[in-house]
């Protein structure tokens, strides 16, 4: 069988990270493709459920837009845990059967940063102002700023996009 994949952005680091994991865990891939589609939550989720439920959407939506047998949806937000704020990162697989969700990363962002979110900026745009970059959530993203470029965006993505793939094939296989 071909396994035709769809992927619910244009995001390079995200594209990157779905690439290198089917790539290493799925066989006969036909095409990995990467589709606009709405994540149906706000620009800048602010908890797990919203970020989750984004990452749901996305893999539903990109399922439906694409007809492909396997679409996924990575989302970026952040969490209070207290009185510190985290990034938190989500991932979902739709297939026809069922969705498939798994989450990953979090580490506290410095109070500046926080201050920008709570004025309603969203992280990208933050995070391009700080490093005096351009287009950082396509490339290290804010963990990889915050890592001293240990661990950029695609990377962190990577093993949840893995929790996806191996839900997918441990659940084919009953
Ligand atoms: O094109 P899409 O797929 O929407 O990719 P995105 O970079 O906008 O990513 P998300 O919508 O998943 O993330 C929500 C917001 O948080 C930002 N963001 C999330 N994680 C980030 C990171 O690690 N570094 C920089 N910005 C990040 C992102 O730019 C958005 O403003
Ligand atoms: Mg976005």
């Amino acid at each position: 069988m071909n396994v035709k994949i769809a992927v619910g952005t244009k995001n390079k680091a995200k594209l990157k990270a779905v690439e290198t994991v089917v790539n290493r865990t799925l066989i006969e891939i036909s095409s990995i493709t990467g589709y606009d589609v709405d994540s149906g939550v706000s620009a800048q989720p602010f908890s797990d459920e919203e970020t989750r439920l984004g990452a749901i959407n996305r893999a539903k939506q990109t399922l439906q837009t694409s007809r492909a047998d396997l679409a996924f949806g990575l989302e970026g937000g952040v969490k209070w845990i207290g009185k510190e704020l985290y990034l938190c990162n989500w991932a979902a697989l739709a297939t026809k059967e069922h969705t498939y969700t798994a989450a990953g990363a979090q580490i506290p962002l410095p109070i500046e940063i926080v201050q920008s979110l709570i004025a309603g900026e969203e992280l990208g745009p933050v995070m391009d102002r700080y490093t005096k970059e351009q287009d950082t959530r396509q490339h290290a993203g804010a963990i990889g700023v915050f890592t001293d470029g240990l661990i950029d965006r695609a990377q962190m993505f990577e093993p949840i996009v893995e929790m996806l793939v191996g839900q997918y094939r441990y659940w084919s296989k009953q």
